[in-house]
């Protein structure tokens, strides 16, 4: 088991360069199974355990997948299989996005129920009204979706009930091989969505609107392989923003897209942190005087769900009492019991936390719960007192490519560690007891 150990103290400066999106490069890699000729370049792909797990799920389906140098080749033209099974889906939900591609390409996918995850029962109800709407037959059991269609799926108004972004992007590469148009109302308009509609038009398809809640697809006979460039990752570089500010740093992130990042550049701006736009990214200097703030989580343009945790870290620093309100995830706020352990004051009412800063944070051994819950406990421990050892990596490596180490770059005092089986056993002990009864584990 490996940790990461941060020791508290030091100011963030220097830059730092923001990696290819998570979130766009997911759907468009499961987009490329849509091309039934050629080959496709996808350039700008990070390092993530997230991408592993997409490629292993395209070459599962007997799609040709070449990673290396930040670029992924992909050759779909073979017959494709149509079974996704549990063993993907349990690791990674965005697998479910191969459902539209397979629909679209060969009429039939059987994909393992993605099921709950720690933030909450993430239904998936959306995808499928829109996959019916299309004059497909959608079947649930032994724990497996299976959809199916004769002949091509036709193009059909499609009114999502929420803005899900997975809904629209799953239905947006169903559409683009339908018959006739589809067109998505209520669609998600994230930037991922628009990266997604850009290498799909590249492909030959025909999208429009993307980036707005009408989204029109005209359905074609067929794609073909295309290059395409994934933009920069909006909740990276919105991790560091934060850490550079909590740490009353001084910090260049390079490629960060700033209309990307506008809700949490008003936010950092209204608790006093300095944010410059420069040509090719954003600079931010932090202030050793936070102001509490009010947060609540929008779909895009709204403020991000996917950067709460590190707001909350933020915040726990900030003089006066903030609330953050969840209205995206029913359950996102299972990083609030590991701030606790760090001496945080924070209430839980309903959807939101209310926070009584600014808290005299203390190190202590913490689990990433998710994998933004993980960066936001990484952000609390470079200004807690002492040494914060947190667990559970594998969430963090599927959405960050080296975190600890370009940190360390910045000038933290952060490390990652392999830890030995017994000092393994002495904190699982230590976990227990302290889940048993409730406080901090340096006082346990
Ligand atoms: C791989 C990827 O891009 N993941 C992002 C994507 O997840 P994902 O695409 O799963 O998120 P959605 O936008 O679909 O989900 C948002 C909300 O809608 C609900 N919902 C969704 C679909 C559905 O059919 N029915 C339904 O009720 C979900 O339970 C959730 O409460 O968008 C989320 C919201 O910005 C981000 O936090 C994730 O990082
Ligand atoms: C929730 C997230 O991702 P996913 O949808 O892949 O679980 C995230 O990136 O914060």
């Amino acid at each position: 088991m490996e940790k990461i150990i941060v020791h508290g103290g030091k100011r963030l400066s220097g830059s730092v360069k923001i990696e290819g999106a998570k979130n766009a490069v997911l759907p468009v890699i499961a987009a490329a199974m849509l091309a039934s000729k050629g080959t496709s370049r996808i350039y700008n792909v990070p390092e993530l355990a997230d991408v592993y797990t997409i490629n292993e799920v395209l070459r599962h389906l007997n799609t040709s997948v070449n990673y290396s140098n930040k670029t992924i080749m992909v050759n779909a033209v073979a017959e494709l299989f149509t079974e996704a099974p549990f063993e993907f889906v349990k690791k990674m939900r965005a697998s479910f996005l191969v459902m539209g591609p397979l629909l679209a390409r060969v009429g039939h996918a059987k994909i393992a129920l993605p099921g709950g995850c720690a933030i909450g029962s993430r239904p998936i109800d959306q995808h499928l009204k829109g996959f019916e709407a299309m004059g497909a037959e959608v079947k649930i059991g032994n724990g497996s979706i299976e959809a199916r269609v004769n002949g091509r799926l036709k193009g059909a108004p499609i009114y999502l009930d929420f803005p899900s972004v997975g809904a629209t992007e799953n239905i947006i590469m169903a559409a683009t091989l339908a018959e006739g148009e589809t067109v998505i109302e209520n669609a998600a308009c994230e930037p991922e969505i628009v990266n997604l509609a850009q290498y799909c038009n590249a492909m030959g398809a025909k999208v429009t609107g993307a980036g707005t809640s009408r989204v029109t697809i005209e359905g074609v006979d067929a794609l073909h392989g295309a290059e395409h460039t994934i933009l920069p990752d909006r909740i990276e570089a919105g991790t560091y923003m934060i850490a550079a500010a909590i740490t009353g740093g001084n910090v260049f992130i390079e490629d960060a897209d700033i209309e990307d990042l506008r809700p949490l550049i008003a936010k950092l701006r209204d608790m006093g942190v300095t944010v410059e736009e420069e040509l090719d990214g954003i600079r931010v200097i932090g202030s050793d005087h936070l102001q509490a703030i009010d947060i609540k989580t929008m779909p895009h343009p709204g403020f991000p769900t996917d950067l709460q945790a590190q707001m909350m870290a933020i915040l726990l620093k900030a003089n006066g009492t903030s609330v953050i309100t969840e209205t995206v995830f029913e359950n996102r706020f299972m990083h609030v019991e590991e701030f606790r352990r760090m001496n945080a004051a924070i209430k839980i009412d309903g959807r939101s936390a209310i926070i009584s800063g600014p808290c005299d944070l203390q190190g202590a051994d913490v689990t990433a719960t998710d994998l933004r819950a993980g960066a936001a406990l990484v952000i609390a421990g470079l200004v807690a007192k002492g040494h914060t050892r947190i667990s559970n990596l594998h969430h963090i490596d599927r959405g960050y490519v080296d975190l600890a180490g370009k940190l360390h770059a910045l000038g933290a005092d952060i490390e990652r560690v392999r830890v030995n089986p017994a000092e393994q056993e002495e904190t699982a002990n230590a976990t227990e007891t302290v889940r048993a009864i409730g406080i901090n584990p340096k006082f346990a």
